[in-house]
């Protein structure tokens, strides 16, 4: 299902797009100053961190706000103390581009992750040349060769990979790649259902050393302590961000936990 689901879109991105020749996109990439180092970013602290998330609308909750400028929103999200700015780049049921990501990369020195659904070579060296520092890889969509592969060209272009999961195994097969950076997505992205508790019964599973992200269902503060009570050294936000009011207010407050 999820899988039909990334086919489809990554079919529908690349079919509305003059694409460059992979040779092309790969240069550019290539040619890039290297990325910036989100592992040590998100390290574990004291307090919790946040991946701010530019985030426009959802398939699951439609139209969530006008960004007409991701960029200054991007820089609202660094001074408030963000440690990355997610970057929603899938243009039919999210509203992104890689625009977007272009724009956010030259106006924050934090490091940038491309949100999409990721399931071709080419998507990560588009993710490069754009200024990406992070890529995102859903496990549930991708089969085992796939993954692998992706998560490899991820490193070797000296990018961070995130790996979002929604079980235990998918949780072991993050961990069994060697996957330092690994999500537990509250929402379940074929059914759209939120399970607030998953991320809280699967933090044990984490292998040592990694660093456990909890990614969706943040309303509020109490939310995000829920998430660092349970384990979380990093959380991802996007609507509560880009629909709560002041998101420097938001986040100073998230960030105190
Ligand atoms: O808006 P929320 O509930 O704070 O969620 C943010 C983020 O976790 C969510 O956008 C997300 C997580 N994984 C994804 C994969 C694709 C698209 C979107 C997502």
């Amino acid at each position: 299902m999820l899988a039909e689901l990334t086919a489809n879109s990554v079919a529908d991105s690349l079919a509305r797009r003059e694409l460059k020749p992979l040779e092309a996109v790969e240069a550019e990439a290539l040619a890039r100053p290297s990325a910036l180092d989100a592992l040590e970013a998100l390290a574990p602290a004291k307090h919790v961190k946040v991946i701010a998330e530019i985030k426009r609308s959802s398939p699951s909750r439609g139209p969530l706000a006008d960004i007409a400028d991701p960029a200054a929103l991007a820089r609202r999200y660094e001074l408030g103390g963000a440690s990355a700015v997610s970057v929603l780049t899938e243009g039919r049921r999210f509203g992104g581009s890689l625009e977007d990501l272009a724009a956010v990369r030259q106006a924050v020195s934090i490091p940038v992750l491309r949100k999409d659904f990721i399931a071709t070579p080419y998507q990560v060296f588009e993710a490069r040349a754009a200024g990406a520092d992070l890529v995102l890889l859903i496990v549930a969509a991708l089969d085992e060769p796939t993954l692998a592969e992706l998560f490899g060209l991820v490193g070797e272009l000296g990018m961070t990979a995130l790996i979002e999961t929604h079980s235990a195994e998918e949780l072991d097969r993050a961990a069994a790649l060697g996957a330092r950076l690994i999500g537990v997505n509250a929402r379940n992205l074929s059914t759209f259902e939120l399970d607030r508790e998953l991320f809280g019964s699967l933090a044990d599973r984490f292998p040592a050393g990694t660093v456990r992200v909890a990614e969706s269902a943040v309303t509020g503060v109490a939310d995000v302590e829920r998430y660092r009570a349970a384990g979380a050294d990093v959380v991802l936000v996007g609507e509560a961000l880009v629909t709560g009011g002041d998101p420097i207010a938001n986040l100073s407050s998230f960030l105190a936990v």
